[in-house]
């Protein structure tokens, strides 16, 4: 393949100057981006590291992560645009709309940029696309409105209860991450990043084209800040009171109360993981612009509680050994541990971390076993608030009262077999996440 744009002569030319040492060149007319200002916007739990961002910018080049704005040689647009080409002619990336088909009428649509093979794999996901989740009750809860030094922000109409569902929103845009971008083996990974910036602002520029009028405003006015229209409004504190979870068959994001919210509350999301310290936390949010001071990272304690919680040993590992009687932890260390680390994830405001399902299957399941009703229907109503987990029982319901028939059954050998089964099975794991979700379809 003669592709101008790796043999070239600027394949050959010796080094650029590294970005310590920029060196003036004639502007080449794409946007600069320095990598460390360049906000990444992550929706609930998902944004573990760098790698687990999703959305159109978040991908692009951070696994050559840049020190600062990088200088690319004059002429290199021309080269882009060229090597643009070549990767849709031949088909390296897919340009779509979901749902494809049968997309129930009136619903909104997401412009996908796919690798591909991605298109091939959602459509053949039984039963997708599926409707997206209505909330029961037609009046939204939440209002966008002035968030006093945050610009705009999120806040409930009314009181909201913990595990109700808030909204549901598909992305306007979902790309692929590591689109290919060969680039001469002289650059510098600087280089590299923003070259790889640059190509993804073309091809998006391309899926924003396709979208309607109403869309394209809604994403042109968020800029850098969002794919999603009302996600994106959402700011960030260390103890959010919601949690947004991505749904692959109504190809939409679920946003839920992890808490109650009290009428006026402004509705926040995690950016960040929030089991870190809060210095770590705030350096984990420099590239959001802003330093954070949620109620966490203003409370001196906050810390000593969250290590405390790193500390200890997590119900997942203690859990499978007790049911199968391997281990000669008594009864009791087992619920005080999780009485414990509820205490402290419900102190410092972390209902929305898997750990909080953890805690409380694992206590539902302990009671369950020694056939003790009364404490397993409390546990019960913690996981019947946290039902945004797949993982929960889909008849928790039916645990909540202490006589409920349901505990009958749990006390013979087979229903307590069947609870054991389910929680071994799947539910003292940690769900999958977002990116482990998205990367079977789009790398
Ligand atoms: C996803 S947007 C959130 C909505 C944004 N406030 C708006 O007006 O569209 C992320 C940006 O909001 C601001 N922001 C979010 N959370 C914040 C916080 N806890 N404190 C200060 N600013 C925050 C920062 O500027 C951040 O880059």
């Amino acid at each position: 393949m003669n592709h101008s744009f790796l043999n070239g002569p600027k394949a050959k030319a010796p080094a650029l100057a590294s970005s310590a040492t920029p060196v003036a060149v004639p502007s080449i007319g794409t946007t600069k981006y320095d990598l460390d200002k360049m906000p990444r916007i992550d929706c609930g739990e998902f944004p573990i590291g760098k790698q687990k961002n999703i959305g159109e910018l978040r991908y692009a080049g951070f696994s050559a992560q840049a020190d600062a704005i990088a200088e690319l040689p004059e002429g290199y647009e021309a080269e882009l645009a060229f090597f643009l080409r070549v990767v849709q002619a031949k088909g390296m990336i897919v340009q779509t709309t979901v749902p494809f088909v049968n997309a129930v009428l009136g619903e909104p649509t997401t412009e996908c940029i796919f690798h591909p093979g991605s298109k091939e794999v959602l459509m053949g996901l039984p039963g997708f696309p599926q409707a997206m989740v209505k909330r029961i009750g037609k009046k939204s809860p939440v209002v966008v409105k002035e968030a006093s030094g945050m610009g705009l922000g999120v806040f409930a109409t009314r009181g909201i209860k913990a595990g109700e569902l808030i909204l549901s929103e598909r992305p306007l845009l979902v790309v692929g991450h590591s689109l290919p971008t060969p680039v001469p083996l002289s650059w510098t990974r600087a280089q590299t990043a923003q070259c790889s910036l640059d190509q993804r602002e073309k091809i998006l520029a391309v899926a924003v084209d396709r979208m309607s009028d109403e869309d394209k405003a809604a994403y042109l006015c968020r800029g850098l800040c969002g794919v999603c229209k009302m996600i994106s409004r959402f700011n960030h504190s260390c103890s959010p009171n919601v949690t947004a979870k991505w749904n692959m068959i109504t190809f939409s994001f679920h946003v839920f109360a992890v808490r109650n919210i009290a009428a006026d509350e402004e509705l926040t999301l995690q950016y960040i993981p929030i089991e870190l310290s809060t210095a770590e936390r705030n350096e984990q949010l420099k590239p959001y612009d802003f330093v954070c001071t949620c109620r966490s990272c203003k409370d001196p304690e906050s810390d000593a509680r969250r290590a405390e919680l790193n500390r200890r040993c997590p119900p997942t590992i203690i859990i499978p050994a007790w049911l199968t009687r391997k281990s000669s932890l008594a009864d009791s260390h087992i619920l005080n541990e999780c009485r414990q680390q509820m205490d402290i994830l419900e102190r410092e405001g972390m209902e929305s971390v898997v750990r909080c399902f953890n805690v409380s299957a694992a206590g539902f399941l302990v009671c369950l076993a020694m056939g003790d009703a009364d404490r397993a229907s409390a546990w019960a109503g913690r996981l019947a608030r946290i039902r945004w987990v797949q993982e929960v029982p889909k008849d928790i319901d039916s645990f909540l009262d202490p006589k409920s028939r349901a505990y009958k059954d749990g006390d013979s050998e087979e229903g307590l077999d069947v609870m054991t089964r389910e929680f071994a099975a799947m539910g003292l794991q940690e769900p999958p996440s977002l990116e482990e979700l998205m990367s079977g379809l789009l790398v």
